[in-house]
């Protein structure tokens, strides 16, 4: 169970209050309006922005005390943080050998990730000779290897046609269900998840708005 209590986030004059839980394995998303505070929150959980107060537990660890690499949490950027020089393969190997020395087996276990999630023959291309949605899958790829159990997605659907996007839904759910995930996702075309997610909030003004 991830539990937000009262997690306190300051940046200069905005301020973030949130409350909210997704129970363990859940999928949850987050719609509301442009500037409400989705991104923010993802980034203090992974921790990339420091609460000033609050609670920040996850399956009964305290995560506000660790570092980034240290929390069980892996994120996928808006931007998929994709390196421009490096093909998909590499891209996604980052998330087992930050240096790239990846052994016969970490590419074989890339290469089945990359299959995993529809890019078997892109191992290859560079992210400027991949699909706004390729690339997507790319990052899901690099974060699905690093084995975290809180998956943490920042506009996975942005870019995508509605197939694509349908697509992109299921697999985050297949992946979630087969590796026991709890995900908590940021959109902004609710009716994407609708009937997908265990639960869907509204984050606005630095709120969560339980429907
Ligand atoms: N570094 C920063 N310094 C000051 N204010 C910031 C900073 N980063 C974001 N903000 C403000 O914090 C608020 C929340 O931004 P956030 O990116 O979390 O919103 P969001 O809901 O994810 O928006 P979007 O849907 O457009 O991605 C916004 O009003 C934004 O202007």
């Amino acid at each position: 169970m991830l539990v937000i209590d009262d997690l306190t986030v300051r940046l200069d004059d905005w301020t973030g209050r949130y409350d909210l839980t997704v129970p363990h394995g859940a999928l949850a998303a987050m719609v509301g309006p442009s500037g409400g505070g989705k991104s923010t929150l993802l980034h203090a959980i992974a921790g990339f922005e420091r609460p000033a107060s609050g609670r920040l537990v996850f399956d009964g660890i305290d995560l506000l005390p660790l570092k980034p690499a240290a929390r069980p949490v892996a994120i996928v950027f808006q931007d998929h943080n994709l390196l421009p020089d490096l093909t998909a393969l590499q891209n996604a190997g980052l998330a087992l050998s930050p240096s790239l020395r990846l052994s016969a087996s970490d590419r074989k276990a890339v290469g089945a990730m990359l299959d995993r999630v529809g890019l078997a023959g892109m191992e290859a291309r560079l992210p400027s000779e991949l699909s706004g949605g390729q690339r997507q899958r790319v990052a899901l790829a690099r974060a699905m290897l690093t084995t975290r159990p809180l998956l943490l997605l920042d506009e996975p659907l942005t870019g995508l046609d509605p197939a694509m996007r349908a697509g992109m839904v299921d697999l985050i759910d297949a992946l979630r269900r087969e590796k026991g995930l709890t995900v908590l996702m940021t959109t902004h075309t609710p009716d994407d998840v609708e009937g997908r997610a265990d639960r869907i909030v509204t984050v606005a003004d630095g709120r969560i708005v339980t429907p």
